[in-house]
């Protein structure tokens, strides 16, 4: 018997707009439909630009930062692992570079998860991973630091919102340390109307006043001068950038108690090559979550994950 074509009994949902995720010249570019977007390259795994529906680009990266992978990347989020400033001489990191070898290592792109495939109507976030692994590293760096190791970067966009995630695996058969911190430089209009809050209570190193430890006591801390602090917040509350009493931006973490506030002011973004233009000292401040202030020890075959979420709310 011949069939006939009946329309399908099931209500076909029209279909969504679609984030759209590419990868050229060795860089991500997710876009969201409602107008979010940014860019990763895989140089670093370093995050370049978030920009909000507004076009409004969130993220500060220097003009004359070097994007060919000749020194990590001055600006946007540069990912800060296995050690965070100079490494101790005496500590296993001691011959690694300044903050480690993630800014400076090229990433794999592992692929994209949209929260439309979950869900057919959240069409509004999409996640990429980048992975890292202790064989794609140069034979001169694993020397350096010979552990094996598994990292997977999480870069989630939505909505006003970009979240960061660091998974690190311990594939080896010994104990490694490792410190990590998303070394996120953010746009500002005006730095000499921008506060930060959050922070009241925690003690903090200040690497300006040589290395001294403090107790913040500000619940809103203007920036006035050169800043360089690395606080310490083992209850993990939200922070909070404002600028001309507004709020600009929250940061919330998971599993990183630390945050290093930083900006280097005049005198020391003049001496900086790679810091362009000369006066955007001005227009940036660092907010740099991460788990920094001790050593986090990861036992053969354990692995270890930590986030932060920034949501834009200007
Ligand atoms: O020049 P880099 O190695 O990228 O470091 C830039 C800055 O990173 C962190 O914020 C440190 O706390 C600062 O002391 C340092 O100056």
């Amino acid at each position: 018997m011949e069939r006939k074509n009946r329309p399908s009994s099931i209500a076909m949902s029209p279909s969504l707009p679609q984030p759209t995720v590419s990868l050229e010249d060795n860089i991500v570019t997710a876009r969201l439909p409602s107008g979010d977007s940014c860019q990763v390259y895989l140089y670093g795994a370093t995050v370049t630009s978030w920009k909000t529906s507004d076009n409004t680009e969130r993220l500060f990266l220097s003009s004359a930062a070097a994007l060919d992978g000749s020194k990590p990347i001055r600006g946007g989020i540069p990912l800060v692992f296995p050690v965070f400033g100079p490494p101790p001489k005496d500590h296993a990191t001691g011959q690694l570079p300044q903050h480690g070898f993630a800014r400076n290592s090229v990433w794999e792109f592992l692929g994209k998860n949209s929260s439309e495939s979950m869900n057919a109507k959240a069409d509004d976030t999409v996640k990429l991973d980048f992975g890292l692994s202790s064989a794609m590293l140069s034979e001169d760096m694993r020397k350096k630091w010979p552990y094996e190791f598994g990292l997977v970067y999480s870069v989630t966009l939505g909505k006003g919102k970009l979240e960061v995630q660091l998974h690190v695996q311990n594939k080896g058969d010994k104990a490694f340390d490792f410190q990590c911190l998303f070394h996120s430089y953010f746009t500002v209009k005006d730095i000499s109307k921008t506060t930060v809050s959050g922070l009241e209570g925690a003690s903090y190193v200040d690497k300006v006043r040589k290395v001294q430890t403090f107790t913040e006591e500000s619940s809103d801390i203007p920036i006035t001068s050169e800043t360089d602090r690395v606080y310490s917040t083992p209850s993990i509350p939200p922070i909070t950038v404002k600028e001309g009493g507004k709020d600009s931006l929250t940061c919330t973490r998971d599993a990183l108690p630390d945050c290093t506030v930083w900006n280097g002011w005049e005198d020391k973004i003049a001496s900086m090559g790679d810091f362009e233009p000369k006066d955007a000292w001005k227009r940036y401040l660092c907010i740099e979550p991460g788990a920094v202030s001790s050593w986090t020890k990861l036992e053969a075959g354990d692995a270890w994950e930590g986030s932060a979420a920034f949501e834009a709310k200007l």
